[in-house]
């Protein structure tokens, strides 16, 4: 049979037809545009949880992707495996004359695609990327010496200088859909197929309402109520432009478009600093000798700590595989500081259970926390979760919510004394720092 001319646009973390900017430079391309997604062999095969809600979000949203190439006369051609092999079989389906994607700063990604620009550029076919997940990438933002930033606000001061109409405007796709490679719509491997079951997870809305983004300033710390918009699985896999959140943000709220400015920060981190995957940005943070006690880390991870707002949290993440932020940055303290347990534990388990899971944000926040990252919390500050109750779950709305045996004798005894704790967390840590 003969094989069509087509390009290739490849689906990865912007799951969206709409404002996808490879997606419209391959619809202008002049060639059909075949668009494909590949269920990654490398990442699925590491994912212990088989259902895990994270394959039913893309499951879903490549579903509604398909509908509305239906409606076009097109489909999407799903395949399962590892892309450096997935891509040799594609060549056998279809005359590929380019391959259009949107970067992803990840190591892994940034690895597994340059061995797909290597292969194809041995046989003259163009791959090109283009800036899609962030508003500024690489090195659009840096220092006036040419190097990148490692503190947050002057980095983002800098961005806000920098962004104008031009970087939030939207690609319109849309204006060029007629120009996907016409094809009867091709079946998708099935959940279980895969390896996989599906969950019946309700997922947040992709676009969140304006008066919540309006208040943001006054109710994002608050983890009793709905305070924050819960976009962020939605910005991991790309189901929502960043554009055009990022422009609703510019017209309702500064500390909102600051959210997402940390967003691109830790992107930014990562891309620059990729060793801060295995190992502290602040070098001297790896000489702290952790206790590691693994009875402890399982109470920590059961949400059994005797610390009602670290309980809450854990058992939030455990249920529903979100955590409220100002939460996440309690539990990961007292991970860190009152147990003294190596921040990589902490975060290997946010990365299993988090829907929003997102190596960059991930990891900063986990750095953050434990005092070793870029711009983290002073190694002395170690959170007192009975005052970040008082401040912040004052009606204990929250803990109440996921520690309901909280006044009863079911509830354990806290695992170890505040003062206590504080104290010999600040003399480990200033061993290992000589301060
Ligand atoms: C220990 C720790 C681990 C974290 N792990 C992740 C993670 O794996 N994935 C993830 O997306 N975020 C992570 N965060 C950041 C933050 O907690 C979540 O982005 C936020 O809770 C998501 O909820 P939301 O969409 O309602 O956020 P909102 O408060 O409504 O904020 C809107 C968006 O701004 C961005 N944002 C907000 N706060 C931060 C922040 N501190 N750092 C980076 N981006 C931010 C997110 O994209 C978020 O969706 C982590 C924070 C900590 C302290």
């Amino acid at each position: 049979m003969k094989r069509e001319a087509v390009s290739i646009f490849w689906f990865r973390r912007d799951l969206r037809l709409e404002d996808n900017a490879a997606l419209y430079h391959a619809l202008k391309s002049g060639t059909p545009v075949q668009p494909v997604f590949i269920f990654d062999a490398h990442i699925l095969d590491e994912l212990e949880d088989k259902t895990d809600q994270r394959v039913t979000f893309i499951y879903k949203a490549l579903e509604q992707i398909q509908e509305q190439l239906i409606q076009l006369g097109a489909t999407l051609d799903i395949r399962h495996g590892e892309p450096e092999t997935v891509f040799k079989t594609l060549e056998k389906d279809y005359d590929i004359q380019s391959i259009f994607l949107n970067q992803d700063y990840e190591p892994y990604a940034r690895q597994r695609d340059n061995t797909i620009y290597s292969y194809f550029k041995e046989k003259g076919t163009a791959v090109k990327g283009f800036k899609d997940q962030v508003i500024f990438e690489k090195n659009e933002v840096l220092k006036n010496d040419g190097k990148p930033y490692t503190i947050y606000t002057p980095y983002a001061n800098k961005w806000l200088s920098l962004v104008t109409p031009f970087f939030l405007k939207p690609y319109p796709t849309k204006k060029y859909w007629a120009h996907f490679h016409k094809c009867r719509g091709m079946q998708f491997p099935s959940l279980q197929k895969l390896g996989f079951k599906s969950t019946n997870t309700t997922f947040p809305p992709e676009s969140p309402d304006s008066g919540l983004i309006k208040d943001y300033d006054k109710t994002r710390d608050i983890p009793g109520i709905k305070g924050t918009t819960r976009v962020s699985v939605h910005l991991r896999f790309g189901t929502i432009s960043i554009r055009k959140l990022a422009t609703r943000a510019g017209k309702l709220n500064q500390t909102y478009l600051k959210e997402l400015i940390w967003r691109e920060f830790y992107q930014m981190i990562l891309f620059h600093f990729p060793d801060v995957v295995d190992t502290s940005f602040k070098k001297e943070y790896d000489k702290i000798q952790w206790r590691n006690n693994e009875k402890e880390f399982e109470a920590w991870c059961k949400g059994q700590t005797g610390y009602p707002i670290v309980d809450a949290g854990m058992r939030e993440l455990n249920e529903t595989g979100f955590m409220h932020n100002r939460v996440r940055m309690i539990t990961a303290s007292f991970l860190t500081k009152h147990l003294l347990i190596d921040w990589r534990w902490g975060e290997a388990y946010f990365a299993k259970k988090l829907l929003d899971y997102d190596l960059a944000s991930n990891n900063g926040g986990w750095q953050w926390a434990a005092g070793s990252g870029c711009d983290a919390a002073p190694y002395f500050r170690v959170f007192n979760p009975y005052i970040q109750t008082k401040k912040f779950d004052g009606d204990l709305k929250y803990i109440r919510k996921w520690v309901p045996e909280l006044e009863s004798q079911d509830y354990p005894a806290p695992i170890v004394e505040h003062d206590f704790a504080r104290k010999r967390c600040l003399e480990v840590y200033s061993k290992a720092l000589k301060r």
